[in-house]
Formats: C-alpha cells, sequence, structure tokens
C-alpha cells in the first residue's frame, strides 16, 4: 500500500442547495466517463438520506450509460426492500424507477436472510468479491465512486460516533443492531472500503449542518465518523456543500462558487 498521504479534502461550496444538484450530475458523469473508459464499468456505492434526492440531475441525461453501472449500497437498513426505512426502496423512488437501469445492475441485500445479520452482511461481502476481487485482485474493493451523507451526529453510512465498527480492519461489510437512529438493524460498508475508493463524496446541505460540518472539516483530530473518510492515496475526498451548511468553516480548500 502507498504511504504517501492521503489527497487533502477538495470542498465545493455552492450558493444553494439547488445549485448541487446539477453540479453534482456533472462530477458523477465525469467519474462515469473516467472508469468505462479505463475498465469498461462503473462502480458506485450510494446512502440515503436526502442523497437519493440530490442525485435528480442524472435523470434523463444522456451521458450516463446504465447498463455500465453496478451499484451497491454503502449502507442499508435491515428491512424489507419494500418497507419505507429502505435505502434501497428510497433511491429506487428518487432515481433508478426514472432511468433504464438494468435491475440486475443493482446489488440488494438478500432479503431471504433478513433474520441473521451476520449471514446477511456476509452475503453482502461475497456480492462485493464477486463484483471485485475476481476482477481487480485488490485485497479491499476500489470503488469508482461512493456517494455519502452526513448526519447531525457526524455519522456516515451507518457508522456512529463512538461504535466499536469504527475500529473494524478487515471486513469489507459489517453489521449492527444497535443503530442509535432507528431502524437499528443495519449493514455498512467498514472504512476499509470506503478509504479504498478512488473517489468519495459528501453532500451535505443546510444551515441544520453548520456546526457539525465545522467539527469534521476543521476539527478532524476529534475522529467523528464522517472525519475518519481520508481514501488512501491517490483517492481524492469531496464534499458539496451549500453555503448554509459551510457558513462556519475555516478550511478553504478549493472552494469554488457557481
Ligand atoms: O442512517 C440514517 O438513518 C440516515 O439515512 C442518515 O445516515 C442520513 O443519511 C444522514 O443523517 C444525512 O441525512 P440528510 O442527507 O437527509 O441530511
Amino acid at each position: 500500500m502507498s504511504h504517501h498521504p492521503p489527497n487533502p479534502p477538495v470542498i465545493h461550496s455552492f450558493a444553494s442547495s439547488e445549485v448541487i444538484v446539477s453540479s453534482l450530475a456533472a462530477f458523477v458523469v465525469k467519474a462515469q466517463k473516467e472508469a468505462i473508459d479505463k475498465k469498461g464499468r462503473f462502480t458506485i456505492a450510494l446512502s440515503g438520506g436526502s442523497l437519493p434526492k440530490q442525485l435528480n440531475g442524472l435523470v434523463g441525461n444522456p451521458a450516463v450509460k446504465w447498463d455500465m453501472w453496478q451499484v451497491f449500497y454503502a449502507d442499508e437498513r435491515v428491512v424489507p426492500l419494500t418497507d419505507p426505512d429502505s435505502n434501497h426502496l428510497l433511491c429506487s423512488n428518487e432515481l433508478f424507477n426514472k432511468v433504464p437501469i438494468p435491475k440486475e445492475n443493482i446489488h440488494t441485500i438478500d432479503v431471504t436472510l433478513l433474520d441473521d445479520l451476520e449471514e446477511l452482511s456476509d452475503a453482502y461481502e461475497k456480492e462485493l468479491i464477486k463484483e471485485f476481487a475476481q476482477k481487480d485482485a485488490a485485497r479491499f474493493p476500489v470503488f469508482d465512486l461512493i456517494l455519502l451523507g452526513m448526519g447531525p451526529d457526524g455519522h456516515t453510512a451507518s457508522l456512529f460516533p463512538g461504535h466499536d465498527l469504527l475500529a473494524e480492519e478487515d471486513r469489507w461489510v459489517a453489521y449492527l443492531d444497535d443503530s442509535p437512529k432507528p431502524p437499528p438493524k443495519r449493514i455498512t460498508f467498514t472504512y476499509p472500503v470506503i478509504n479504498h475508493a478512488s473517489r468519495v463524496a459528501f453532500v451535505a446541505a443546510g444551515a441544520g449542518k453548520a456546526d457539525i460540518l465545522k467539527a469534521v472539516l476543521d476539527r478532524p483530530e476529534e475522529g467523528l465518523p464522517a472525519s475518519r473518510v481520508r481514501p488512501v492515496f491517490p483517492g481524492q475526498l469531496f464534499w458539496f456543500v451549500d453555503e448554509a451548511a459551510a457558513a462556519k468553516l475555516e478550511v478553504t480548500s478549493d472552494e469554488f462558487k457557481l
């Protein structure tokens, strides 16, 4: 593994959350193009919250090669895929049902295993191994893009402050049954997966995110879950934020305004 220090985060700050949508679409399309040119496929992981809605700029976008996408969930609630808590249902309603992506390119949890968290998270890890290990012969999967949100407590995916899973170094996918935010049973990518991606991008909008964004970016030594996302070199970390969320920041790395 490279001993080069991680690239510094690139912070894209926009006048409003509406502008994030078009800018994020352009960013995803660029990541997709680079990946397809290099490897003939695009591996992306999504999470829940307001993120799927922010991907609206991909709907009807002729530059998106949906049949080349392989989609995974950075975290998922352990519920049926028809349950209102399901991240897959949310992403389907907000995005996948509106675009021509082949169903088999979307990797969901195995709902026959809902009663056995360990089996279910192992099965999801095997899905990742099938996609990555055989093709890339790597110790960790290298996603082309992982898109994340950040909760008001600084959590990301289902990696919560102070949780044992923050220290997981081996497993690719882990489970928890004690999420402080309901529903309690979830699976989540671990840092070894998140931090080996080519690109990770957070999306955070609104004044409600200002204090926690400041803590995550200006005081990374506090070790909040979102601060621990630092992809290994040459991976890159991006933040797409609006001015309300960025209002209290001191860091100014590569900011730009539209
Ligand atoms: O895990 C969960 O229960 C939520 O999905 C959560 O992770 C959410 O994504 C963040 O709190 C960010 O939420 P917003 O993107 O809506 O601000």
